[in-house]
């Protein structure tokens, strides 16, 4: 398979904090790959660094065979590697539709309606495309989100702990949604949640201290000593 992204030696350090400390990592194409490992090991901070959202140190990010280890955040959407933050990042006083339709513009859609109507579609929202978005559950909001992410017509889709929050109902019709979009989208997936990134991934990166611990298969991560010891072992809070 053909990797994607493609890092080398990735860095970010914040003071004398290791926060991402030379990873090396390729997402090949079409895959759901998950990205684990304790709280503070340096998931935000390494996604933070493939979308441009914060500078890189030293190593170097290919796409496609392309450098973009300096390219900007806002270029690097336009090339298809699209961000759903964290925190729900929807513009709660506007309406659904508004809030997909400023994705579409951003990246110069022509048929913004057509393209709002595709993305609430794929999330199953159709119908609600006048709810103002802060009056929607948390789950919508989390599936209004995706839609948004979908509107940039990413290559590579990176979600940031998707699942936190939801109720388990919806959990089973998210994983559902994350399925039907690859192999067209890649996935890189920060979750907390182990059944959801057992169920899900093709392979899996495990990071601790900044640093990768392992990469492999669902089923060989689960396996492995030192990533039992490191996280899945102990009793760690979702963080
Ligand atoms: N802007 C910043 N300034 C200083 N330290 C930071 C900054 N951003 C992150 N850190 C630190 O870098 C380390 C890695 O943080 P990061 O958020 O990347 O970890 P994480 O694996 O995503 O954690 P979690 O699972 O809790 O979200 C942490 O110790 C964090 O406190």
């Amino acid at each position: 398979m053909a990797a994607v992204i493609e890092a080398r030696g990735l860095t970010r350090h914040f003071g004398g904090l290791r926060a991402v400390d030379g990873v090396d990592f390729s997402l090949e194409h079409g895959e759901i790959h998950g990205l684990i490992g304790p709280n503070g090991a340096g998931k935000t901070t390494f996604v933070s660094l493939l979308s441009g959202r914060i500078p890189v140190q030293s190593g170097t990010i290919s796409l496609n065979g392309e450098d973009i280890t300096h390219l900007p955040a806002h270029l690097r959407v336009r090339k298809g590697v699209a961000y759903t933050f964290q925190i729900t990042s929807v513009y709660p006083r506007l309406s659904v539709f508004d809030n997909v339709a400023l994705a579409a513009q951003s990246r110069g859609a022509g048929d913004v309606p057509a393209e709002v109507a595709q993305a609430l579609g794929r999330v199953g929202m159709t119908g609600l495309d006048g709810a103002q978005a802060g009056t929607l559950s948390y789950g919508h909001q989390r599936l209004l989100e995706v839609a948004m992410g979908l509107a940039l017509r990413p290559v590579i889709l990176i979600l940031d702990e998707p699942t936190q929050g939801l109720a388990s109902g919806e959990i089973d019709g998210f994983k559902a949604l994350i399925r039907s979009l690859v192999p067209q989208t890649t996935i890189l997936l920060i979750e907390h949640n182990m059944d959801v990134v057992m169920d899900l991934a093709d392979r899996i990166t495990v990071l601790n201290f900044g640093q990768v611990l392992a990469v492999g298969a669902p089923d060989q991560i689960r396996a492995n000593k030192a990533v039992q010891d490191a996280y899945l072992g102990g009793d760690h809070a979702a963080g």
